[in-house]
């Protein structure tokens, strides 16, 4: 099938389709047994992001079964500060664990240099998921992603999950400049493995900010609104027209000054977003993406099918990709997703 003629690449070029291209953030993951199958030969997760052979099989898993329009690269944004050389682990149970990084030692010892050579196995899984695409799901589009500067920094200085990140927010204030050199050594290197993963056949690209929402207005504006910008330049002077999808997620109304801002085509909405007023208030250009509740999914019936259709309609006749508000859960039942597929299908 010819590039151009992909449902997703058409509805992120700012085409109105109906029905809506779809696909699911975490579409691959613990929900699909045959990914657990995966996850346990593999060891641990590291050595599944970092084995292309494991990696690009996990990510077209949920193609096999379910046919989405886009397929997202098996990675975490966690990649990124791993690549740079900040220890990282994932605890059973406990989710992500870095060494933190609080003062300039902590920020020097990174090293942007080693970024090329220890993404070489994403870059690899990339190239296979293109292939293994080409093969099999010719009509799918295949999704780079990055987490976005201030997500990313989170976890870099808090050190592991959580739900508000205080020590990376007291430290935007206490000490900006520290703060701002981190952010920029993050949107320098998310510019250099977005363009790469492009570059080995990602043919749209995704930036994470999952936490922006945790900024208050102006802070949202320096760490969240302008490192996304500055991305979106470093990478438009190399690939111009690539289409690119941001996420802000929790930014409530601040979203609209992230999409015309940003310079993101695709904004993408958070459950809590009410898609009515998104329509009425994000400039008719930028194509939508989101926005169903994933525990609606979790549940499914009458009440996900309900949920997923108020959205349909909301959208009707703009720019939009129909996916989650937020990333799927480990305990959807797989048939839920089907169930799904077949709604957004009819309209
Ligand atoms: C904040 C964030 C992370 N990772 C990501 C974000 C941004 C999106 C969001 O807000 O959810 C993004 C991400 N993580 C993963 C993907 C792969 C592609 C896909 O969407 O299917 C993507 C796009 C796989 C993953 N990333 C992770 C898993 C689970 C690992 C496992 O199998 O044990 C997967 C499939 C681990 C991870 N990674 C992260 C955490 C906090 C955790 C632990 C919690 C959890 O397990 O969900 C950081």
């Amino acid at each position: 099938m010819e590039h151009a003629q992909k449902p997703l690449l058409r509805a992120l070029s700012g085409e109105a389709l109906w029905p809506p291209p779809f696909w699911l953030m975490r579409q691959a993951g613990r929900y699909l047994p045959e990914y657990r199958e995966l996850r346990a030969q593999a060891g641990d997760f590291i050595s599944l992001c970092t084995t292309p052979e494991l990696a690009a099989e996990v990510t077209l898993q949920p193609i096999r079964r379910y046919g989405m329009d886009g397929a997202i690269l098996f990675s975490d944004i966690l990649m990124l500060p791993w690549a740079l050389g900040q220890e990282l682990r994932y605890a059973e149970g406990e989710g992500p664990l870095l060494a933190p990084i609080r003062d300039a030692a902590g920020l020097s010892a990174l090293r942007p240099d080693m970024v090329r050579p220890n993404i070489a196995p994403i870059l690899e899984t990339v190239a296979r998921v293109r292939a293994g695409l080409a093969a099999e799901a010719p009509r799918t589009t295949l999704i780079g992603f990055a987490g976005s500067p201030f997500t990313v920094a989170c976890y870099m200085v808090d050190g592991k999950g959580g739900k508000d990140f205080a020590e990376t927010r007291r430290l935007a204030y206490v000490d900006p400049l520290l703060f701002g050199k981190l952010i920029r050594l993050l949107v320098d290197s998310t510019v250099e493995y977005l363009l790469a993963q492009a570059e080995a056949g990602a043919e749209a690209l995704m930036l994470f900010d999952s936490w922006a929402g945790l900024l208050s207005p102006a802070q949202f504006r320096r760490w969240s609104i302008e490192p996304a910008a500055a991305i979106v330049r470093g990478i438009r002077k190399a690939r111009p027209d690539i289409p690119l999808i941001g996420f802000p997620r929790l930014a409530g109304p601040l979203i609209v000054e992230y999409a015309d801002r940003a310079g993101v085509g695709t904004v993408a909405m958070d459950t809590g977003m009410d898609p009515r007023w998104a329509a009425a208030q994000v400039a008719p250009g930028v194509t939508l993406q989101g926005n169903l509740d994933p525990q609606a999914v979790v549940a499914g019936g009458a009440a996900m099918e309900a949920e997923a259709r108020s959205i349909l309609a909301a959208m009707r006749g703009r720019p939009f990709v129909f996916n989650l508000g937020h990333g799927i859960v480990p305990p959807t039942p797989p048939e839920h997703v089907a169930a799904l597929a077949r709604v957004i299908r009819t309209g």
